[in-house]
């Protein structure tokens, strides 16, 4: 049965009152919007009678306006008196809400302050918002119905699940706690507190349990260790009491009760979330203690397999029945060191959850018996998940991301990405399925109508959401991050929270990964601040840029606040080669005078278009690469003139657009230009080299997509007394796009790897195959989805008349093939006269 978060307050236990004066004064000069002495009209303070241990206070203000303002807080504090040394630490569990509630999606209150000073209401707390919801105070769902009972099971594993996909190194948290031996030490710190709980002058020590522990010490499972697939942020209390569901919807708002989490093994948390299934962990005078593998499971309540499954399709973890006897019986060994805890406490009476303490030394030994029952159980899990639940039950992007098997840990060989990178990418593939795919249409009909020049609310909200999950800016490579690091934030480089903006410090190959996710959606890209042109124009500021020109137009980029377009090609003249470009840039004093005309500027038609780096002439006598220069012009000044957007087969890519621009003595600072003047083509070198890698790497995905959609639609099409799929020549074209798309995305990876380990120059011979050949098959393999769809394919009604344009556009508009095959051509040539 549920109950409101406010209905579980009672007066303040008498044991656990404090100074509220004190408390009252630290409120009105720490929490922001605090009603000040002269407008607060009354402050009231309950405690939450349920939970055990931090004793936890509800705040509540109100003004004296027409209408009173009434706000609402919550307070944890430490319990009084003396505790056990590390229980109880609050500091730990504001540090860790406040990363999760900054930097991503997992459900968390906010938090609003943090007091260090034991002399204001006698020991550290912190403040953080209430939530009013639903909690379900027991495991069998009482009173609940059977359809919402398993929803409620599964929004338990999908939190859980939200929560170990939270990468600690991006927020913040990459020291808060030893990664190494977590069950080890969990094990002995465990048994460490039931004796300091248990024995002489304290309540009964119970055999079974240190034999438990022996038991346990002698079963550690092998990964253990700080880079084991479940390693990560452990919550260390997660089960259903400790949520706060929607007051209406059956999502969770609110993972509550972080006061034992650290870094370590997420299994832990996942065993011990499930165990309803077998003990019932509310304590009761019978002496019962239930379990759904005992007493039968309720109406609704899905079955383990079925929980677990579910786990870890959306966590990306492995099937956990090779240790699941350990985990089970640790969670109960654990249980059963807690409870003798509190119990203990409540002998002296110290336990904030007052009576029902009474019970909790009785459950510990019960905990210890059912943890033997259970590991002399012949079997315990399946040795597989089981798949038919997981395809009926999970919506398709569940199985889709069971399905990305194409990278393990556990492989060994030169592209087999690191653990780092499998995690990223299984939480880009998540959030493909989970926000992206479904707003494709939505932001084609914005495309198509009189609106296509303004930016579809989603777009921004799920961008907000990519950052908060760690997705963001994934392209910037190390060395690139580390001049802007050192140019933006100096010595505080690892301090400042904005350093999340330079990246997860990927190569380009690791990129190679990830960024082929993107391409699997014409959409995905900028939603992740991943997309060209601003990848590239990102990369030319990172590397080239002053500090004054990054604080003003690199910081808004990485932020995803603005946008950008590079100003290259113009139409009267060949612009492959660039050294034929006519724009001029005349010096004048302070300022640049700019005049030319230029067209195919890429994202200029964006209203979020601030900037264009333009590349132009500064002076039309000096050596043929040098004549050439960059420099920075904000979209807005005088005398830059938009004068109309072009079309791609039809497809004018609104709302980003390809401008024609004509400039007409456009006046620029002349601290604006980039590196110096005649440096244009040192510059274009770097730009061009990582940029035109990703739309290969996006290539791949596109490739990939168009074959999905292939095999889907020749399953279900029926021609000439059959399937599609039955048809020999389709089951030849299917083979055909598998090869080319393997042999490219070895090819393109190949390139990554180069560029990583020999640079620009030395890897110019491969970067310019992958160029070549990515555009090429992403054709080839769309135009065979194209065709296995008939008239379908070449309408807007599918993606792939878009992608395919898109991919053709790619033969010119990253340098036509001709020059690329010129570029292998001469350095074949060159090898033969070594
Ligand atoms: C969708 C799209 C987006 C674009 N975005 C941008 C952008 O954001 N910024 C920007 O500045 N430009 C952009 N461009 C322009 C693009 O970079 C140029 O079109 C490209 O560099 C080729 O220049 P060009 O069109 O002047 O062709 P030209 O230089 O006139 O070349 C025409 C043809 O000549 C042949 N050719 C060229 N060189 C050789 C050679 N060495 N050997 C043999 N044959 C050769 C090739 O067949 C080539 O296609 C974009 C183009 C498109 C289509």
């Amino acid at each position: 049965m549920a109950v409101m978060t406010s209905q579980l307050l009672r007066p303040v236990h008498p044991a656990h009152r404090f100074d509220e004066v004190a408390l009252l004064r630290y409120a009105t000069a720490h929490l922001e919007g605090f009603p000040s002495p002269s407008q607060l009209e009354r402050f009231s303070i309950t405690q939450f009678g349920h939970g055990q241990s931090n004793p936890t206070y509800f705040l509540e203000a109100v003004s004296n306006g027409t209408p009173p303002v009434v706000k609402r807080y919550v307070l944890r504090k430490k319990p009084p008196g003396v505790i056990l040394q590390s229980a109880h630490a609050v500091e730990r569990e504001y540090q860790v809400l406040k990363a999760l509630g900054d930097h991503t999606d997992v459900p968390v209150p906010k938090v609003f302050c943090l007091c260090h000073d034991s002399s204001i209401i006698g020991t550290p707390f912190y403040i953080m918002e209430y939530l009013e919801g639903r909690i379900y105070a027991d495991n069998i769902l009482a009173g609940v119905e059977p359809e919402k009972r398993r929803v409620i099971y599964l929004g338990v594993a999908r939190a859980l699940a939200a929560l170990h996909r939270v990468d600690v190194d991006l927020i913040g948290l990459q020291n808060y706690g030893r990664r190494d031996n977590y069950c080890k030490r969990q094990v002995v710190r465990w048994e460490r507190q039931y004796l300091a709980s248990t024995g002489e002058g304290k309540p009964d020590r119970y055999p079974k349990m240190l034999e438990l522990a022996a038991w346990l010490k002698q079963n550690i499972p092998i990964d253990d260790s700080s880079t084991g697939s479940a390693t990560g942020l452990v919550h260390g209390d997660y089960r259903v009491d400790n949520l706060i569901f929607h007051p209406t919807e059956d999502k969770v708002i609110g993972v509550l009760d972080w006061e034992l989490s650290t870094l370590g093994n997420q299994m832990c948390d996942v065993a011990y979330s499930t165990l309803a299934y077998i003990v019932d962990n509310t304590p009761t005078e019978s002496g019962s203690i239930g379990g759904f593998d005992y007493t039968g499971r309720p109406e609704g309540i899905p079955s383990l397999e079925e929980y677990l499954a579910v786990y870890c399709s959306l966590s990306g973890k492995p099937w956990p029945a090779e240790n699941w006897k350990f985990y089970i019986a640790f969670s109960l060994f654990r249980g059963a060191s807690i409870y003798a805890g509190v119990y203990h406490r409540w002998t002296m009476g110290n336990a904030s959850g007052g009576e029902r303490a009474r019970f909790t030394g009785k459950l510990a030994n019960a905990f210890v018996d059912r943890a033997w029952d259970f590991i002399n159980r012949k079997t315990v899990l399946p040795p597989q998940p089981p798949l038919g639940i997981m395809t009926s039950e999970i919506s398709s992007k569940v199985v889709d991301q069971y399905k990305d098997t194409r990278y393990s840990s556990k492989d060994t060989g030169k592209f087999v990405p690191s653990q780092k990178v499998i995690d990223l990418r299984k939480k880009l593939i998540n959030f493909m399925d989970e926000h992206i795919y479904s707003f494709e249409t939505e932001f084609y009909k914005l495309a198509h109508s009189d609106k296509r020049w303004t930016i579809h609310p989603e777009e921004e909200r799920l961008k907000d959401l990519a950052k908060k999950e760690g997705l963001w800016n994934l392209f910037i490579p190390l060395d690139s991050a580390a001049r802007a690091r050192k140019l933006l934030f100096g010595d505080k480089a690892n301090e400042n929270p904005n350093d999340l903006l330079l990246g997860a410090g990927l190569s380009n190959l690791e990129y190679g990964y990830l960024c082929e996710i993107m391409g699997r959606s014409l959409w995905a890209p900028q939603i992740f601040n991943c997309g060209a042109p601003d990848t590239g124009n990102m990369e030319v500021l990172l590397r080239y840029g002053t500090k004054e020109q990054q604080e003003q137009w690199l910081v808004p980029l990485l932020q995803g606040k603005i946008r950008s377009g590079f100003a290259m090609t113009e139409p009267q003249v060949a612009s492959s080669d660039a050294t034929n470009i006519e724009c001029s840039i005349t010096r004048q004093g302070d300022f640049y005078v700019i005049n030319g005309r230029k067209w195919w500027t890429s994202g200029a038609m964006d209203p979020r278009c601030k900037v264009l780096i333009l590349m132009g002439k500064t002076d039309f006598s000096a050596p043929k690469h040098k004549q050439q220069s960059m420099i920075l012009v904000d979209i807005n000044t005088p005398g830059v003139h938009i004068k109309r957007p072009l079309m791609v087969f039809g497809f004018d890519d609104a709302p980003h657009g390809h401008a024609e621009i004509v400039f007409d003595n456009v006046r620029v600072p002349a601290k604006n230009i980039l590196l110096g003047d005649g440096r244009g083509f040192e510059i274009a070198q770097g730009r061009l080299g990582p940029g035109r890698l990703h739309h290969c790497m996006r290539c791949i995905g596109s490739g990939e997509r168009a074959m999905e959609l292939m095999v889907e639609r020749a399953l279900k099409r029926r021609v000439f007394g059959k399937t599609i799929a039955e048809h020999g020549s389709f089951l030849s074209d299917l083979a055909k796009c598998r090869i080319d798309l393997e042999q490219t995305r070895l090819l393109v990876l190949e390139a990554a790897d180069q560029l990583d380990r020999f640079g620009n120059k030395k890897a110019r011979g491969i970067l310019a195959m992958a160029k070549v050949a990515a555009p090429n098959m992403a054709l080839r393999v769309i135009d065979r989805a194209m065709q296995v769809h008939g008239a379908a394919g070449l309408s807007s009604d599918t993606i792939l008349a878009h992608m395919w344009a898109n991919s053709r556009t790619l033969r010119i508009a990253d340098g036509p093939d001709e020059v690329h095959l010129g570029t292998i051509a001469k350095l074949e040539l060159v090898r033969s006269k070594l």
